[in-house]
């Protein structure tokens, strides 16, 4: 019997924040975002280059280093408990850290959950690997040239796990190699003999290696073509599945997301303005951000679509306006955009899932009686290209 909670939460970012300290002055890169995942789910974070998705992702994993600092917030992680089960390595460092205090901090069995932000290192390391890996931007150039990638995947496997005898690490390789889709004779080939989507098929299974509860994927296609990126993203959804794996993807391609995800969270000057779920996203991106962005990539299914494009570039994240951050390249924008941060509210009567921080959508604020769709965010596009064509 398991004694998860019982909406299934892997994990709970609430109220987070992260400045970096840069000579000319605080860089808001992360401002009050919360966030969710259930187990298993595949949750992608899009946005523009520069919106904080992976200061977000590097403060969640605990991997950012001065000048970053969290400014607040929480990362609640709510690791597996399998009554009868051994434990894992990390409920089994919270536990002896927890055994030598009187008052826990973070105990694995409480219903709360345990702050990431609060692990000691040891539990930290535990924690790395076991329960969360990463796979970083272009990763696959950071394979070992000089060393094969048996050797490479079963020293992580010894790192973490120094009990297991050498011949299961061994077996362990090969069936990750067989999983990733690559044959597990290649155990021997050194990374120059690989292709490219090989490669990153290795930081997979290198990734995959201890069973983890989540996988953060920060553009891991980024630096390969079209069709072995689709053939990854493939093997990505169903090593997820198939796993339970729970999934946070970055990129700033949406079309790319939309094919793997099962809900998005867009991302604008270190905030969240939209999460939904991968089809209602689709059919209807509520916020002008969103649908600007969705109208901005080519996709590959579904209807044809009018490219649009998004006027402008993000604020200073120094220096950001007052009211909505988007306001000055909102084709939608009035009064109150200017004035007013919009929260993130959760108004559809069709989607109660799908929220988004836009005033268009507060009937308190809005200056609309009906609340606009994609026809309409299209429209308002469309006039404000015609109208930097005519000035
Ligand atoms: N070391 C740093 N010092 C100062 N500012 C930084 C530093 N690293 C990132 N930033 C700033 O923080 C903001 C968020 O950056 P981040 O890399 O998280 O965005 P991103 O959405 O992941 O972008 P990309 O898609 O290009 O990776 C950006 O404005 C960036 O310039």
């Amino acid at each position: 019997m398991s004694t998860q909670n019982k909406n299934n939460l892997l994990l709970d970012v609430r109220n987070m924040s992260v400045d970096y300290y840069a000579a000319n002055g605080a860089v808001h890169a992360v401002r009050d975002v919360n966030l969710s995942l259930k187990r298993g789910e595949i949750v992608g974070l899009a946005g523009e280059s520069g919106s904080g998705k992976s200061t977000l992702a590097y403060a969640i994993a605990r991997l950012l280093r001065p000048p970053a600092a969290i400014t607040a917030g929480q990362v609640l992680y709510y690791p597996s408990i399998q009554e009868g089960e051994r434990r894992t390595a990390f409920t089994a460092a919270l536990e002896q850290a927890n055994s030598k205090i009187t008052d826990p901090v973070n105990s694995p069995t409480q219903s709360s959950g345990v702050d990431i932000l609060k692990l000691t290192p040891p539990q930290l390391r535990a924690f790395r690997w076991n329960e969360l890996s990463i796979v970083f931007q272009s990763a696959m150039n950071a394979l070992n040239p000089v060393m094969d990638i048996g050797t490479q995947i079963i020293d992580v496997l010894r790192a973490h796990q120094p009990e297991r005898s050498v011949q299961s690490c061994k077996e362990r390789a090969r069936e990750l190699l067989k999983l990733v889709g690559i044959a597990p004779d290649r155990l021997r080939s050194y990374p120059h003999e690989l292709s490219g989507g090989m490669r990153q098929r290795v930081i997979i299974a290198i990734a995959l290696a201890l069973k983890p509860e989540l996988i953060i994927m920060d553009e891991p296609t980024t630096a390969l073509d079209v069709v072995v990126q689709r053939e990854i993203l493939d093997l990505i959804s169903s090593l997820c599945k198939e796993t339970g794996t729970a999934l946070i993807f970055i990129t700033h391609d949406l079309s790319l997301l939309l094919e793997l995800v099962d809900r998005v969270a867009v991302m604008y000057a270190g905030k969240l303005v939209e999460v939904a779920d991968r089809n209602n996203f689709y059919a209807h991106a509520r916020h002008p951000y969103s649908y600007g962005l969705m109208n901005s990539f080519p996709t590959l299914h579904g209807p044809r679509r009018k490219m649009v494009g998004i006027a402008g570039s993000p604020p200073d994240l120094r220096n950001i306006p007052a009211g909505c951050p988007f306001h000055d390249r909102c084709p939608m924008a009035f009064e109150a955009c200017h004035q007013v941060i919009p929260a993130l509210r959760t108004p559809f009567a069709d989607a109660p899932e799908q929220i988004a921080a836009c005033h268009l959508y507060d009937p308190k604020i809005t200056r609309t009686t009906q609340m606009p769709g994609p026809a309409d965010l299209g429209r308002g596009y469309e006039i404000q290209a015609e109208r930097s064509v005519a000035r």
